[in-house]
């Protein structure tokens, strides 16, 4: 029963709500019906969740006791937004925009996303890379009060009270988890790091549609090998080692466990920014256990394929006659030749001809048979060639139609680099995957000028436009931000057990399709990132529909409109003057009245 309804007075329900005039605030209008008001707790109703700030009308304001505690202006939704935009683009430095954003986040959850939502080519690169980065270096700083769970090495055997110590524990349904240990390009950030997972889930919100009540940011704070940031005194983590080996994957063992019995057997496991070796042996273990996603390994493999596919759209070459150069043999670039080999199988190659044209480069060189210590995950990439330590050698030598780098090592792609590429192939592929912008491999202008404009050009970090010769080349942002949003919303639409390798498939054919004919003719093989919730639903659906056709989905019965299910259940970002009427307030129940008192009770 919802207490807020039948405590409106029925003269206060017929008032006109969004009323703005000072005269509708005289205290006559106050209700009368006193004997069973609740007096509403003022937290709650100023609290994120639910606050309006100034958007709270007359009647509202009457009815949960705030009337005289705002200002007597009601602002309309439109308003609020305009003094948002005004607020937040009076601001100088990015930083301090992300800082005015926590601010906005912790203290009108709504507002904020709506925000977020509609203004996504803003935004993003302020609570996403290249911002958060930044602020993930001095997030001790920065931090202004609950935003997530932290676990340290001494909750062991306690972890699911800590987990449901969360606040809205009940409604949990996803985890994004990191242990700090590989943050962007930027190493080992310790405790920092749950400033990644919030910006992961805060896109689960403002592009996926999924309600924030739903997700749960953790960071495992297991200690840190930054010795600045130990000896920096506003560091919020643990300042002590790193736990390794058997002690930290049985810690790792029992957080799954932990978040599985604390929210739910379905619940969304996303991994992010675990170190590499890690990475896999996690996803290895948990991918067929759980409802487990690596977006480092896999999010970034169906990006990076997607641009691929895209490549091959514009150079109508296929793309197993591409010679493919990857940079990097880490978590972003192990996962994405993992998924070209799916790719390349399903076009029934060999394995021998697939990796023909696909050469692997890392701190060490070019990976050869003879290189030392070959991850088991790219041994079939191992060439059968002489050994070549510089990666201009290697370019010059094989000629790569197509370059990616994933290593945060700046500048790697060279001015000699980019030109010997551009001296053999039309169209040269160049992708510039790490982050933040100041680890890109090379900068979007580089990769023009040194084309002479004809590099087909996307970074993880946004680069803006770039006159040269008197065209406008836009770059595209090759960044798991378009897939992330839209995997999770179709995994935990269809309430999938477990995530196959195929949904990573599914993604990348589904983004591959979404630039035009126009975008290809003029280089662009990702949309534009105003779009990415456009992109999020169409993955999503996808996505859905793979899990239903594949017996993969738990949610009974099957829609029979997948999208339309969709966007029935996404989160409102909208709240009108009669959003209580709708909006999810708790449910208050009445004070228990009172005991009579001795004089009541002889009358
Ligand atoms: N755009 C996107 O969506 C994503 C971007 N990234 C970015 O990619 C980068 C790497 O991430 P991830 O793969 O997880 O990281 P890792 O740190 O695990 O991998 C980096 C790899 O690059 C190698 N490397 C380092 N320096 C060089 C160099 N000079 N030349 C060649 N190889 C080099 C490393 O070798 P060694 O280990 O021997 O040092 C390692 O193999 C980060 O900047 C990250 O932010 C990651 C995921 C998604
Ligand atoms: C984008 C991302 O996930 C990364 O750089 O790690
Ligand atoms: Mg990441």
């Amino acid at each position: 029963m919802n207490y807020w309804r039948i405590l409106i007075h029925p003269r206060l329900t017929r008032m006109k709500s969004e009323n703005n005039t000072p005269k509708a605030c005289r205290p006559q209008n106050r209700m009368s019906c006193t004997q069973d008001v609740v007096k509403t707790p003022t937290s709650i109703v100023f609290s994120n969740k639910y606050n309006k700030f100034m958007g709270f009308t007359l009647e509202e304001r009457q009815r949960l006791n705030i009337h005289g505690l705002l200002p007597v202006c009601v602002r309309s939704p439109q308003d609020q937004m305009y003094v948002f935009e005004s607020n937040f683009r009076s601001i100088n430095t990015n930083i301090g925009k992300y800082q005015y954003l926590r601010i906005m986040r912790q203290s009108f959850e709504r507002l904020y996303f709506k925000f977020v939502s509609e203004h996504v080519t803003e935004v993003l690169p302020i609570i996403y890379t290249p911002t958060v980065g930044m602020a993930c270096m001095v997030y001790g700083m920065l931090y202004r009060g609950m935003s997530g769970v932290y676990i340290t090495k001494y909750d062991r055997g306690h972890m699911v009270d800590v987990l449901k110590n969360w606040p809205d524990s009940k409604n949990v349904k996803a985890v994004c988890v990191t242990d700090g240990q590989r943050i962007l390009g930027l190493g080992d950030l310790g405790a920092n790091g749950m400033g990644i997972c919030v910006g992961k889930m805060e896109l689960y919100t403002a592009l996926g549609g999924i309600s924030p009540a739903k997700c749960l940011p953790v960071c495992l704070d297991i200690g840190t090998t930054n010795k600045n940031l130990r000896d920096d005194p506003m560091y919020i983590g643990l300042r002590e080692d790193r736990i390794t080996g058997k002690e930290y994957e049985d810690f790792v063992e029992e957080f799954i466990q932990s978040a599985l019995k604390a929210f739910g057997c379905q619940t969304l496991i996303h991994f992010e920014d675990f170190a590499t070796p890690n990475a896999f042996k996690f996803l290895e273990k948990y991918q067929d256990q759980c409802c487990y996603f690596n977006d480092d390994i896999q999010g970034t493999a169906a990006v990076g394929l997607a641009g691929l596919l895209g490549i091959q759209r514009i150079t109508k070459i296929e793309l197993q006659d591409h010679v493919i150069l990857f940079c990097g043999a880490g978590s972003a670039m192990m996962g994405l030749t993992a998924l070209l080999k799916k790719e390349l199988q399903s076009r029934g190659l060999s394995d021998e001809e697939l990796t023909k044209n696909l050469y692997v480069y890392d701190a060490k060189g070019l990976i050869t048979k003879s290189s030392q210590e070959i991850p088991g995950n790219i041994a079939d990439f191992a060439k059968d060639m002489p050994p070549i330590k510089s990666l201009e050698e290697v370019v010059e030598k094989i000629k790569p139609s197509i370059i990616m780098g994933a290593t945060s090592a700046a500048g790697l792609f060279t001015e000699k680099i980019l030109r010997t590429m551009a001296a053999s192939h039309e169209r040269p592929g160049v992708f510039a995957f790490s982050n933040p912008t100041n680890k890109a491999e090379c900068t979007a202008e580089q990769a023009y000028k040194f084309t002479d404009g004809r590099a087909i050009y996307s970074a993880g970090s946004p680069f803006p436009p770039v006159e040269f010769n008197g065209k406008r080349l836009t770059p595209g942002q090759a960044n798991n931000c378009f897939a992330f949003p839209g995997i999770v919303l179709g995994v935990m639409t269809a309430l999938a057990v477990t995530v196959p390798d195929e949904v990573y498939l599914v993604t990348a054919h589904t983004l591959s399709n979404v630039p035009s004919k126009e975008d290809l003719a003029s280089g662009k093989i990702y949309p534009n990132i105003a779009c990415a919730k456009d992109v999020a639903l169409e993955i999503a659906v996808n996505v859905c529909q793979y899990l239903f056709d594949n017996d993969l989905a738990q949610l009974t019965p099957v829609p029979d409109d997948i999208r339309e299910y969709i966007l029935k259940n996404e989160y409102q970002l909208d709240f009108s003057s009669s959003t209580t009427e709708t909006w999810d307030y708790p449910e208050m129940k009445p004070n228990p009245k009172p005991n009579p008192t001795k004089e009541q009770k002889q009358k």
